[in-house]
């Protein structure tokens, strides 16, 4: 199989593409494809990066090619990493609907160039952000089935980590989901949670205890209060004492602050990204079948009677999506699925319109 990183000269992309090389997914004989811009320094430093990953991984390297124009891009998967991202410190883009403004064209350049020269059976797997907007860009041009975004998977990957954190447990043993929107706007399903050798009822207590007393009506108030806390501790320049205050917070608040504190301290997220799509990449290819929360585009019925891009989960294989899972949720848990789904929707069309305009 063939896999093409889109925005390869970026700090996700080079990471996903070196991941992928390290671990040693592609063969020799198949091919990882750097795909950027014919302007700017994509079209130089990815001739370069070529020469860096051969050196670091001669013996094992798969072929590598760069691509310049979307019509020249072929590969079994499609990775988007392409396009702008919020700045570290200050600057122009500074919200989601800037970002949607800036790359609802990339997302409808290469869904479009997918739609006309694929061969129908492509997976696109989306990181760029908005994820959903991404996701909705790309499951119309080429139908949902073989397009998933990587969000919902990253947070709730995350959200088992914090919660293993504070049981000082390995995250294997935690279960549980996060979903919703990527971003501010998800949605921790505690309902979902489940520990490795704890039954029902002691799950229920130890959750409790982990809540801090907080509630799914609480969250969005209280990840507010915390971003804003988190921003003053920022401006300061206390990053160290900014992440050690918010180890103090409930390990879904956690999940949604830790993020933006890791890229507005410079570091960026780019590890983890690549990480997880690495790992959601390295299942596709294996053939393997997997549950796991991902964005998705829902048809009504599949998950409660929620529709669009939402982070649900889902079973994905070979073929992209086999099947999105309703699980239980209580009823707040329900309520902010809905409430996000709409919200979620509402902005997805405004900026569809506005990139058709
Ligand atoms: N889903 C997640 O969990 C997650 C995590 C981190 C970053 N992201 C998103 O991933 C995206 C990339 O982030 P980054 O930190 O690598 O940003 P970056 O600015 O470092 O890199 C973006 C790259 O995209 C390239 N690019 C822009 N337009 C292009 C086009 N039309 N064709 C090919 N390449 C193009 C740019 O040249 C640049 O190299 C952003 O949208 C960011 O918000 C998502």
């Amino acid at each position: 199989m063939d896999v093409a990183v889109l925005g390869a000269s970026g700090d996700c992309g080079r990471e996903i593409a070196a991941q992928l090389v390290a671990a040693r997914l592609l063969a020799p004989t198949e091919c990882l494809q750097l795909v950027g811009r014919q302007e700017g320094p994509s079209a130089r430093l990815l001739h370069g990066f070529t020469c860096d990953l051969v050196d670091a991984h001669a013996e094992y390297v798969p072929e590598l090619a760069v691509a310049l124009r979307p019509e020249d891009v072929v590969a079994d998967v499609w990775i988007v990493a392409a396009g702008g991202t919020m700045p570290t410190q200050g600057g122009p883009v500074t919200d989601r609907a800037t970002l949607a403004r800036s790359n609802a064209q990339v997302f409808q350049t290469y869904a479009s160039a997918l739609a006309r020269y694929g061969n129908g059976t492509e997976l696109v797997v989306v990181v760029s952000n908005p994820v959903e907007l991404g996701v909705a860009i790309f499951a119309e041009a080429i139908g949902r089935e073989r397009v998933i975004g990587i969000g919902a998977y990253q947070d709730t990957l995350r959200f088992r980590r914090e919660i293993a954190a504070d049981l000082g447990v390995r995250r294997q043993r935690v279960g549980g989901f996060m979903l919703g929107e990527h971003g501010a706007a998800q949605v921790p399903v505690w309902s979902s949670v489940t520990l490795h050798g704890l039954t029902a009822g002691e799950v229920s207590q130890t959750i409790t205890t982990l809540r801090h007393g907080t509630e799914q009506d609480d969250f969005d108030s209280l990840c507010q209060a915390a971003r804003a806390h988190m921003e003053t501790l920022l401006a300061l320049g206390q990053v160290a004492e900014a992440f050690a205050w918010l180890d103090q917070l409930p390990p879904d608040a956690r999940v949604v602050l830790k993020p933006l504190l890791t890229h507005f301290s410079g570091a960026k997220t780019v590890r983890a990204t690549a990480n997880v799509t690495v790992d959601l990449v390295a299942t596709l290819l294996d053939g393997r079948e997997m549950l796991i929360a991902g964005q998705v585009e829902v048809h009504s019925g599949e998950f409660y009677e929620l529709t669009g891009p939402l982070g649900v989960p889902v079973i994905v294989g070979p073929e992209g999506i086999r099947r999105i899972v309703e699980i239980p949720l209580t009823e707040q848990e329900h309520l902010r699925m809905t409430k996000i789904a709409t919200e979620v929707n509402t902005k997805v069309g405004v900026w569809r319109a506005r990139e058709k305009e």
